[in-house]
């Protein structure tokens, strides 16, 4: 039974999925602190987050079962991802079931500003009937500054052109036919600074983007220019912002979201009438909440369950035409690695993985990842597709990728070069059409085997009777034989015998087989 932990009120509609999975049982906790956390989080096998808790890698230290931290938004930036990675843990986010709701509030806030519709309302409800001070300004024939043109900020582009604003987009990722396509220009930063009416930003926060809208930025700007930032705290420099209103420059201001959340009381945005904030409440629908909790809630059953996922932000993303070629190739990777990682008993240099035929033209970094973790599960611990690259790198293991044209005889192959010290081992296999997934050689020798259950690899010489004397010796100690394969290369040479037993050989079998005096290595491997 898998046990998840909800922090930060993440919505029960949306993890119903999660109850309802007889393999799951569910927690939900909220406000603890980073010690309260600690205290619990052993016992489960995934966290599921919003932007509240921190998840630090104290907490991840205490928590050996954890497999996945589901991130029900978008920004990890409450996430130690780099621990996360190097502990083997996933991360996953949802990243775009809040879109329209962030873009609506940005949109909101970009009329709130122009019409000083929370001052006014203030007023009035106080008693107030004011009818001169809140003069304010129209969207049609203005210019939108927009920093970040990803899915936040396209949504906003969209809707500010059907308001009639010219829209201005500065992205380094986004190309010229891609603005083009949504009417928007492209200009720099300092472009956009000079010639907004109005400026948002939708960019997560970076060392990049960190305050690309400072004191120069502001120096160009246009008298009367209004700023949103429904993105990150940080983004804008909150200081030069202040400044910039005192001095005239920038007519008001709305904010969603703080360098330090919650801002503290003294903060200056908090009584300067001519600011408007909320407390992060641009992912706060009813909707985007239920669909942030249903993304992250499959992808957490995905991982618990051992099958392919998608959105984990400390992996490559997979795009999904490349996921379905590739997924058929896992079983066969993680096999192949378990093999060959079985065959070794010394320190690893270097695995080289050649993919040929029709896997020479995929990205098969995923399936890598496959590989090395069936090869290092044999020497570590609590290595898993997430932090086996990491290990193997922290362990000077140099990986090399290889890809070439399909062989006479397969038209997949993949093909597992390890080499330790004084050793170099191989094992290549394909997937055949009706057969599964087969090994088809180990070190020079071609055979044809299931690579499951209990095997007995045995190197020896090719001598009359040697298949015999193996045999009952395993019969003789109740060790039944299933399948054998023998492979040579020349009658009389070095050869392998694998045999796939229903049982595994005892330790003092193997023994015995050992002082065979034909037999130069036996390794007994084990693949589940
Ligand atoms: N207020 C909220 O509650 C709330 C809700 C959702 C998202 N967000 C935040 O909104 C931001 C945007 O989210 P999104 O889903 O659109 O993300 P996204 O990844 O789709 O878009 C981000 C865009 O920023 C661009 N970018 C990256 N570095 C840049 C740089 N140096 N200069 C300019 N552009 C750069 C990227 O190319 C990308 O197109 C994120 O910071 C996210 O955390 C806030
Ligand atoms: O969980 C939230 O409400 C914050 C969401 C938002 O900041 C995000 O990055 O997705």
């Amino acid at each position: 039974m898998y046990k998840v932990l909800v922090m930060d009120g993440i919505s029960d509609l949306g993890i119903q999925l999660l109850n309802d999975a007889a393999d799951v049982t569910v927690d939900k906790k909220i406000g603890l602190s980073e010690s309260e956390l600690i205290e619990i989080i052993a016992d489960y096998d995934a966290l599921m987050v919003r932007s509240q808790t921190k998840v630090t890698d104290n907490i991840m230290a205490a928590a050996p079962k954890l497999k996945v931290v589901g991130r029900a938004g978008v920004g990890v930036d409450n996430i130690d991802l780099q621990a996360a990675t190097s502990r083997g843990i996933v991360v996953i986010n949802a990243p775009d079931g809040n879109t329209i709701a962030t873009c609506e509030l940005t949109f909101a806030m970009m009329m709130s500003v122009a019409r000083s519709i929370p001052q006014a309302y203030r007023k009035t409800v106080s008693g107030e009937w004011d009818r001169k001070t809140f003069v304010g300004v129209e969207l049609r024939n203005k210019t939108l500054g927009i920093l970040g043109m990803g899915r936040i900020g396209s949504e906003v582009a969209k809707r500010a052109k059907v308001f009639g604003m010219n829209v201005i987009g500065y992205d380094p990722f986004l190309t010229e036919e891609r603005a083009e396509q949504m009417g928007v220009k492209l200009g720099s930063v300092n472009e956009i600074a000079a010639q907004a009416d109005f400026i948002t930003v939708h960019t997560p926060l970076t060392p990049e983007t960190r305050h690309i809208i400072a004191r120069p930025q502001f120096e160009l700007m246009r008298k009367g220019v209004r700023i949103i930032n429904c993105a990150r705290g940080g983004i804008i420099d909150e200081a030069a912002l202040v400044e910039a209103i005192d001095a005239g420059i920038v007519a008001g201001a709305a904010f969603d979201v703080y360098e330090q959340e919650p801002p503290q009381a003294d903060h200056p945005f908090l009584n300067n009438p001519k600011i408007i904030v909320t407390p992060h409440l641009g992912a706060s629908t009813v909707e985007a909440q239920e669909n942030v909790a249903i993304d992250v809630s499959e992808e957490v059953l995905h991982i618990l369950r051992d099958e392919p996922f998608k959105n984990a932000v400390n992996m490559s993303p997979v795009p999904p035409a490349v996921l379905s070629k590739l997924q058929p190739y896992f079983n066969l990777g993680d096999k192949l690695g378990k093999f060959i990682g079985q065959t070794t008993e010394v320190a690893i240099r270097e695995i080289v993985v050649n993919y040929s035929g029709d896997l020479a033209d995929v990205d098969t970094a995923p399936l890598t990842r496959y590989i090395v973790r069936g090869i290092l599960a044999n020497q570590l611990e609590g290595v898993n597709i997430v932090n086996a690259m990491h290990l193997a790198k922290t362990r000077d293991v140099n990986i090399v990728i290889q890809k070439s044209a399909a062989t006479q005889t397969f038209t997949n192959l993949v093909s597992v070069t390890l080499k330790a010290k004084n050793e170099v081992r191989v094992v290549a296999g394909t997937l055949l059409a009706g057969y599964g997934e087969r090994i088809v050689q180990i070190d020079q020798y071609p055979v044809d085997i299931a690579p499951s259950g209990n095997l007995l690899l045995i190197s020896h010489n090719d001598k009359p009777g040697i298949i015999g004397k193996v045999g009952t010796l395993l019969g003789n100690n109740d060790v039944n034989i299933a399948t054998m394969q023998v492979g040579r290369k020349v009658v009389g040479g070095s050869a392998i015998m694998v045999l796939s037993t229903d049982k595994k050989t005892p330790k003092e079998v193997l023994q015995q087989l050992i002082q065979l005096p034909e037999l130069t290595h036996v390794n007994e491997l084990t693949l589940d």
